[in-house]
């Protein structure tokens, strides 16, 4: 399992250790240079503390102590025979920082007064032609999105007409530099350029935190420079693990520095929590010789239309998949025959249940004539909410049935959190609305994060909100889980995940209502699933996880 930990928690970790004369900075750079490089060497396998002459190294410095593990870093580069320049955005940098890597031999250009800094043309072209790029302009002492001169850095070296024509402008100060090959003029962080001459971009290596990002919140509300790999120092940041920010962060690699000692001798919570297999493997039920069909939970669905009975086929199907005892579905003959073809094991009608899974392909409410199953999730809804002969039953809703939800919530007030639902950002948005308030999907979209909790407070129930990296809001930690590919942006995809969700839910029925924070876990553990089934085979046997990018491929 991964934990993210906020800002002010991490600065209050250090703090016990710089007392005690823990040098963390250096620990840090010293680090951050020796990770950063093994790919830069001419075979790109080379040892990590390899001579690197001929390579070309651009620190990006900022005002703070992350400006000052970029110049740590670059006294341990030039150590090692690199060609290095910092860009120092301010006239303050970290002093002591800075005077070792002049007293190293580093050279300094100063961009304080942004674009017209005297060097600015020249030194945008030096970092766009170095091999490697350390972003240390801001990390956790971040406050709202980059302003002044860092803010000109990063729109220039991301602005793709103006890097094009710079690029074109220097492109015979290539220099000695390792064998490079087979890339188009591109921006840092952005598409390449088409139609010019094939020219690589530098690796770009975010101290800590990308620069710009919402450190905590995962917002990115200006300009950031999008890093293919982050290198993160005493604890992993929720806005790595959350969109938008994520999607800026590239591969994550943390470097512990003896912080998560610190931090958990703190005894706070984490802010954001992300399961891996291993969480999963330990969660999922497995059965044994004294199960059976009702002991491994049977799960009712209520989804499909005959105008849309393949989310029906869906969800049941990734309910049978995913290992229930038995699967109920309630639904028009038509829909049902079209299961049954599919799934002969699923049992159509109704019957005791121990989760229900509702809402995949229903109208929306008042949106079609299938008022039927719409009165058959509200009933489901209601088993949730008052505990029958067998106790509350948790329930999972998506698409359709969140209308369902948001009538109820109106009518009888919260609801309880073994309810999950699974909208995608649109349709949270919609259910936002529904219940007073000002949001657009876009408005989700920029802040998952918030949106999701404020779903939370607002209905009571845990809310799993879809996307590239999926958010899980409960009454605990948040999840935020990145375990899937854009391929899976499909029809029908979300109805595979509410399947599978009901499935856990029904095994883990009484727990579920008995325990609060349970069914989060168990949504973030369905979207792990969903996500590692819908990973292309090629990415699926990638290992390790983490890699450098091949230059070669920008
Ligand atoms: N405290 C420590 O001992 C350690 C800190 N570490 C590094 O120190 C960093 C934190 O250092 P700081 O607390 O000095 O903070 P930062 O270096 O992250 O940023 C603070 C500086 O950035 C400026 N700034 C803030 N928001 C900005 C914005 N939106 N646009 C432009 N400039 C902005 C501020 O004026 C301030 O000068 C960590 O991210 C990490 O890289 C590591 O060296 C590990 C040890
Ligand atoms: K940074």
């Amino acid at each position: 399992m991964i934990e993210a930990w906020s800002a002010e928690d991490v600065r209050a970790a250090e703090v016990p250790l710089l007392e005690s004369g823990v040098p963390l900075m250096e620990m840090a750079a010293f680090m951050l240079a020796t990770t950063s490089t093994p790919a830069l060497l001419p075979t790109g396998s080379g040892d990590e503390l390899d001579a690197l002459p001929g390579v070309r190294v651009a620190l990006l410095v900022g005002s703070g102590a992350n400006g000052g593990d970029a110049l740590q870093a670059g006294v341990v580069l030039l150590g090692r025979e690199a060609d290095v320049v910092a860009a120092c955005v301010s006239e303050n940098v970290h002093e002591e920082a800075l005077a070792a890597y002049v007293e190293a031999g580093g050279r300094v250009v100063d961009l304080s007064a942004g674009p017209s800094s005297p060097d600015w043309s020249s030194t945008l072209a030096d970092i766009l032609a170095s091999d490697l790029v350390l972003d240390g302009l801001v990390g956790i002492g971040a406050t709202g999105p980059l302003r002044g001169v860092a803010e000109d850095l990063v729109r220039s070296l991301t602005g793709a007409d103006e890097l094009a024509r710079t690029l074109e402008s220097t492109s015979t100060s290539t220099g000695p530099g390792p064998a490079r090959k087979g890339t188009a003029i591109a921006t840092l962080g952005g598409r390449p350029a088409t139609g010019k001459t094939e020219r690589p971009r530098p690796v770009i290596v975010a101290v800590d935190t990308p620069s710009g990002i919402g450190v905590d919140d995962g917002t990115v509300e200006g300009p950031v420079l999008t890093a293919d790999v982050t290198l993160t120092f005493g604890a992993t940041k929720p806005g790595l693990l959350l969109p938008p920010a994520a999607h800026h962060a590239g591969d994550l690699h943390f470097i512990d520095l003896g912080l998560s000692q610190s931090i958990a001798e703190q005894g706070a919570e984490p802010a954001l929590r992300r399961l891996d297999l291993k969480d999963v493997a330990d969660l999922w039920p497995v059965p044994g010789p004294w199960d059976d069909k009702y002991s491994r939970g049977v799960v009712g669905v209520v989804a499909g239309t005959p105008a849309y009975p393949g989310a029906a086929v869906l969800a049941t199907t990734a309910a049978v998949r995913t290992g229930a005892g038995m699967v109920r579905y309630l639904g028009p003959d038509a829909v049902a025959s079209s299961v049954l073809a599919a799934r002969p094991e699923v049992v159509p009608g109704t019957g005791r249940v121990q989760a229900w899974a509702i809402g995949p392909g229903l109208p929306t409410e008042g949106a079609g004539d299938d008022a039927g199953q719409l009165a058959l999730a509200r009933a489901a809804l209601q088993e949730a909410v008052t505990p029958g002969e067998h106790g509350a039953v948790p329930v999972v809703v998506d698409a359709g049935g969140l209308d369902v939800v948001s009538l109820l919530v109106q009518d009888g007030g919260p609801l309880p959190a073994h309810v999950v639902l699974t909208p995608h950002a649109g349709e949270l948005a919609r259910l936002l609305r529904s219940l007073g308030e000002r949001v657009h999907r876009a408005d989700v979209e920029a802040a998952p994060l918030a949106h999701a909790r404020r779903a939370h407070e607002l209905t009571g129930a845990t809310v799993l909100l879809k996307g590239g990296v999926t958010v899980v809001v409960g009454p605990g930690v948040p999840y935020s889980q990145a375990d899937g590919s854009a391929w899976m942006a499909t029809a029908g995809s979300g109805d595979v995940l509410t399947g599978i969700l009901g499935t856990l839910l029904a095994a883990f029925s009484e727990e579920a209502v008995e325990d609060p924070e349970l069914p989060a876990r168990l949504a973030a553990a369905a979207a792990l699933v969903h996500g590692v089934a819908g990973v292309p085979p090629t990415r699926a046997v990638r290992s390790p996880r983490w890699t450098w990018p091949a230059r070669s491929r920008r």
